[in-house]
């Protein structure tokens, strides 16, 4: 495949918009109309605590789940079934990476305005510094602006937007980026296991991945109970690792109808289960039996799923005097794969969930309109008659 194809390019765009840290920088009690949102999407008092069921989000030791534990494996199963979101310790990642990466993200995000801007997205390109899911000037903003970089494979990297006013920069995204795409592997492939294949059995379903790593800063606002750092939403991809500010909390996840803030833990990555996991790597209880019903063709994947594992919506609110960042690494499956269920895992008793549609299709569906929770999802894939 030609790398003109995996430029991002033809991903779809995003509406430029002012950047909000120079907004604060100017005037820190400033908030244009746009930033505040609609009171039903607000951040209400009670979510802005840390309550008590912050604690409840599950913490795996992933050299447990490396080594094949088995409880840590049941561990894994229940945290993407009941939660989508967890968080991971001993996850191997040298804590000099991390601290690299994360140190390279606010040195981009401390240069000046006139630098930032020699990396900002083209007219017709979802990479570069800005905003992301911007599609109309009606839609509320995010109090953030991002860098959003393809990072895998290398050579549809699109280096025009990697800061190389920054000395370590690229350097620190290489080290990082590899260890990330070493421990998402690990757990898809706890996740085939769990599946009943062998531990490359997902891996065979999705082909080839791409990496991107969207690089989060939300300065912080006067009135953080009017606006969100980044609006409630689900990851179109396979699987996200994020790493979050250690002191400062912001992320929340939507679970049994409330917010729960994920309290940060130092140096841990969290990780959540994307859309294209949803649709891909579901299965009923019927499967753990150990059948491997996972189909695979080259371009075509057909997946039993009958809504286990659930891409779950989640949010950042914002500090009224620090700012936060955050890095999330996406693994997204290559363009031109077909997702969607199988149809011998179809009959009467487990009907379809989801139809099917190519890859590339749904990343620009989602990524060419604001973020809505789980909208884009049910409004593509989904079927509307299925019961959950
Ligand atoms: O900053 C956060 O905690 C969340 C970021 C996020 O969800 C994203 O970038 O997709
Ligand atoms: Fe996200």
């Amino acid at each position: 495949m030609g790398s003109e194809e995996y430029k991002g390019s033809d991903w779809g765009k995003s509406l430029p918009v002012p950047s909000v840290q120079e907004l604060v920088r100017n005037d820190p009690r400033l908030l244009p109309q746009r930033y505040i949102q609609l009171h039903t999407d607000r951040p209400v008092a009670p979510d802005m605590a840390m309550t008590p069921s912050s604690s409840d989000i599950p913490i795996l030791d992933f050299a447990l789940l490396a080594k094949g534990d088995q409880d840590e494996t049941r561990k894994l199963d229940l945290a993407c079934k009941e939660w989508g979101f967890f968080q991971i310790i001993n996850h191997g990642v040298p804590e000099e990476v991390l601290l690299k990466m994360k140190a390279a993200i606010a040195e981009f995000f401390e240069l000046p305005l006139e630098e930032k801007n020699k990396y900002v997205q083209a007219g017709n390109d979802f990479q570069g510094y800005g905003q992301g899911y911007v599609a109309s000037e009606e839609q509320k903003l995010d109090w953030c602006d991002v860098l959003f970089l393809i990072t895998l494979p290398h050579e549809i990297r699109n280096l025009k937007y990697w800061a190389d006013t920054i000395p370590s920069f690229k350097d620190a995204i290489e080290r990082y980026s590899k260890e990330a795409q070493k421990v998402a592997e690990e757990i898809c492939a706890n996740i085939s296991l769990l599946m009943g294949m062998d531990k490359d059995g997902l891996q065979r379903s999705y082909g080839n991945t791409k990496q991107a790593m969207r690089m989060n800063y939300y300065p912080p606002c006067s009135r953080p109970d009017l606006v969100l750092g980044i609006n409630r939403h689900s990851d179109p991809d396979i699987i996200t690792l994020l790493l979050q500010d250690d002191e400062i909390p912001g992320l929340q996840i939507k679970h049994k109808d409330e917010w729960i803030p994920v309290k940060p833990i130092r140096n841990a990555i969290v990780v959540n289960v994307g859309d294209v996991m949803e649709v891909l790597v579901q299965f009923n209880s019927i499967d753990v039996l150990g059948l491997n019903l996972v189909y695979h063709s080259v371009l075509f994947v057909q997946i039993l799923s009958n809504g286990m594992y659930k891409s779950i919506e989640h949010r950042a609110i914002t500090d009224e005097s620090k700012a936060r960042l955050s890095l999330a690494t996406f693994m997204f499956p290559y363009d031109e794969l077909e997702i969607g269920p199988m149809e011998c895992a179809v009959d009467d008793h487990r009907p379809r969930m989801y139809g099917n549609m190519k890859y590339l299709d749904y990343l620009r569906y989602t990524l060419g309109r604001k973020m809505e929770g789980k909208a884009h999802l049910d409004n593509t894939l989904k079927i509307k008659s299925s019961s959950s």
